[in-house]
């Protein structure tokens, strides 16, 4: 069942999860966030934030420091809940399931939802065992498999030919860029649907950016991908929609093009012209 509109948008409600259609789109809502809040003890370090993220799509998150970017996004796999001083209100449905909700168990989550961080962090093992590690947990035994995975996920990950011939060194052996795409890789091999990823190139220099940028850009055909950055050129090169926040707040969250050519809110304005930040 669906329902039409009158400027043809619509809102098929035949299944749990929304679908927002209209002449030339059909993206499923992954992530609906409502009336969230969160504070750190008394800190009130977000404030209802209201925001959709569709599949198959970049959605970048850009702010000044401390306007709870980071927070945020470890909302969406419930690693802020590691910090035993969080409570939250509102809520996050991913595909359709309130993920604070106490019944969502969280390891489930977490084999939908991959997480690539600030540094590159692989375990000190071989880049094959750093990859194959995920699927070993998840009781994938047979050699052959495996094998198969670590390929695919390196591949994936535009790191295969580099590594190829060299599976069983320790992946510390790698240069930054290289340790972060395995760690990409790792992510790939649960075949999360989303892939969550905080200053992924911070610690990379201009080359090893690009190719996980590149990357990026690639992998949005099969992944969402949901990506803080202070760059501002990454956001406006690699996102489809961008997420703009100010102390807590989101201040404006409108498709990339038209947040850096035309923001609708002079503080976005006065952020991505330097006045501050
Ligand atoms: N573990 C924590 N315990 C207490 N307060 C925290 C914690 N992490 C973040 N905060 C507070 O929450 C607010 C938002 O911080 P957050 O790290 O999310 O911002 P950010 O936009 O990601 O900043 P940056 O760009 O510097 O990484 C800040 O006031 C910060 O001090």
């Amino acid at each position: 069942m669906s329902i039409a509109t009158e400027n043809k948008v619509q809102i098929d409600i035949s299944s749990d999860n929304t679908t927002i259609e209209n002449n030339t789109t059909q993206k499923r809502v992954v992530y609906d966030t409502k009336n969230l809040n969160l504070w750190y003890a008394q800190n009130h370090a977000l404030k209802d934030i209201n925001l959709e993220m569709k599949e198959n799509e970049v959605t970048a998150i850009i702010g000044p420091s401390g306007c709870g970017k980071s927070t945020y996004i470890k909302t969406l796999n419930r690693m802020v809940e590691l910090v035993p001083v969080v409570s939250t209100t509102g809520s996050i449905a991913y595909k359709g399931k309130n993920i604070l909700d106490k019944s969502m168990k969280v390891e489930d989550l977490r084999t939908r939802v991959g997480m690539v961080f600030q540094k590159p962090n692989p375990f000190p093992k071989s880049i094959y065992e750093n990859v194959a590690y995920g699927p070993k947990i998840h009781g994938i035994k047979k050699k052959a498999l495996l094998d198969e995975i670590v390929e695919k996920s390196l591949r994936g990950a535009a790191i295969w030919d580099e590594v190829k011939d060299r599976l069983n060194e320790n992946a510390y052996g790698l240069s930054g860029g290289q340790q972060q795409r395995i760690c990409i890789a790792r992510c790939l091999a649960i075949e999360p649907d989303v892939i969550l990823m905080d200053e992924p190139t911070s610690a990379l220099d201009p080359i090893s950016t690009l190719k996980v940028e590149e990357l990026i850009k690639e992998l949005k055909q099969n992944y969402t991908i949901i990506i803080v950055t202070h760059n501002m050129q990454q956001a406006a090169r690699i996102s489809d929609r961008t997420v703009f926040m100010l102390n807590g707040e989101v201040v404006e969250f409108s498709e990339t093009d038209q947040l850096f050519s035309n923001p609708k809110d002079k503080r976005t304005e006065d952020y991505i012209t330097g006045r501050f930040g």
